[in-house]
This record gives C-alpha cells, structure tokens and sequence, in this order.
C-alpha cells in the first residue's frame, strides 16, 4: 500500500474526492492509504489557534509553525522511513508528470495545505519540497494536494483497470494524447474517422501517432521541441490525413 497523509485545516474539502471513483476503489483494494489529518488537532490552548496576523504588517494572517511542525513530525513518525514531505506552494517546482513519476517511487508522501497568507518561513526546514499546480493562486493547498495524490496513485500497479492505459497517456512521452472518440458514429453531423472503424491495427496506430506528433506540435512547440524523433516519426509527420 502507498501511503499519503493530507495535512489541512478543512479535512472535509478534501474526503469526498479522495472517496470516489477511482482513488476510492485504490482505498479499497489497499493499493493506496490515505489519511487526512486536521493541523488544528495539533494546536495548543482552548482556541487551538492555527494563525496569527503577519510580522511588519500586512492584510491576511500566516499559518503558525507550531501546530504545522507538530502536525508534520507526528505524520512523519506514522509513515515509512523516506516518506516525503511536501508542501503546496505557489513558489515551489511546478507539478508534472515526470515529477508524478519520481514521487511514486518514493516510500509515500505527506503533503501539507497552506491557506490564507501562507506558512510561517521557520516551517521549511521540516519539509522536503515544495509543489506549485501553476503559476495562479489558490485559496488553499487542498485543490494541489488532491492533484498530486490523483496523479500519483494512477501509476500505482493495479489501479488503472488497464495497465497500459497510463503509458499512452499525454506527457508520458513528452508527448500529447491523439483525440478519443466513442459512440455514436454519427453526432451532430460529425464523423467519427473510418480508420477508427476499420479493424487494420496497424493503421490505427498510425493515425493516433500522427495526431498526436501534429497536436503535440501544434500546442506544445516546447514539448517538441524535445522529442527526438525516429526516422519512422519523420516520415509520418510529412503525410496528410488523408494518406494515413
Ligand atoms: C492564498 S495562498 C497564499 C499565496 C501567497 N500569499 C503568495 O502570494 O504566494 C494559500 C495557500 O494555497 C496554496 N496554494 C496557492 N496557490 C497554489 C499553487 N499554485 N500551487 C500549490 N499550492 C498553492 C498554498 O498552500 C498556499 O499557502
């Protein structure tokens, strides 16, 4: 089981998303552990306050270190040597699939939720990075910290129903996804391609290839920028449509 502790002060704002689809049936089958905590059950005195008003002045309040780093040493000590701490920040690295793939490799991940203004600066050197989803700001980390769970717990062996369905998947190969279509054949007056239809395997991969070499190019000129193209590649991308 790979396990994830959310650190947040709204544990409800993350439970519902972690429980579906998905990463709820991951929780069921034990492929993944994920345990919300409250940061707030970590502060002291009556009011359990989590916050105080900024030094030098300033609008919003600053996450306080105590409750945060009691918090952190607490999941620390529940987790596996190595598991590694995160924290949500619009400063850190941003979020990727490479960067997916390098953290389920790890023993498991504690990924804590700023809010209002942000954390104290005395906490980082109880983390072990920082993640950014963008260059936006959010209201809090929960939203970031659902994404890198969600990404990371897709590449768990066994929790896609169909194993290679995470290879092809966009960036995986620096690359975006060729366009999907279903049922019906006909909708709205829009076709669905007749490769698609045709049964040849080979061709089917070619037209998917080709879309997905023209999208990433089209989209993404700084993803293809660095693929490096086969011979085979080349030559697809000098074909129309039409002469797939
Ligand atoms: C309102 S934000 C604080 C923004 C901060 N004052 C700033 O200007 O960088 C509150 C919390 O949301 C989370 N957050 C906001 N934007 C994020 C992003 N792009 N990626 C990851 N976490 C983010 C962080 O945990 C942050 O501490």
């Amino acid at each position: 089981m790979y396990p994830v502790e959310v650190l947040t002060l709204f544990p409800d704002s993350v439970q519902g998303y972690l429980g579906a689809s998905i990463l709820g049936k991951a929780r069921e089958k034990g492929l993944l552990g994920v345990t919300v905590t409250h940061i707030r059950d970590y502060a002291e005195g009556k009011h359990r306050v989590t916050d105080d008003a900024p030094y030098g002045g300033g609008a919003g309040m600053v996450m306080k270190p105590e409750p945060l780093v009691a918090a952190i040493e607490a999941a620390r000590s529940r987790a596996p040597a190595g598991a590694k701490v995160l924290l949500m920040s619009p400063r850190g690295p941003t979020f990727t699939q490479a960067r997916a793939r390098e953290l389920v490799r790890e023993p498991g991940l504690i990924l804590v939720c700023g809010r209002y203004e942000g954390v104290d600066e005395r906490v980082m050197p109880f983390l072990d990075g920082e993640v950014s989803l963008g260059d936006f700001i959010l209201t809090g980390g929960e939203v970031a910290a659902l994404a890198v769970v969600d990404a990371v717990a897709r590449l768990l062996p066994g929790v896609l129903g169909n194993e290679s369905s995470s290879v092809s998947e966009s960036f995986e190969e620096n690359l975006l996804e060729h366009p999907h279509y279903t049922r019906p054949p006909s909708f709205r007056g829009a076709e669905v391609p007749a490769v698609l239809q045709c049964g040849d395997h080979a061709r089917i991969a070619r037209w998917r290839r080709w879309h997905a070499l023209r999208l990433t190019q089209q989209r993404r000129p700084d993803l293809f920028a660095r693929l490096e193209l086969g011979k085979a590649d080349m030559k697809l991308l000098q074909k129309k449509e039409e002469e797939l």
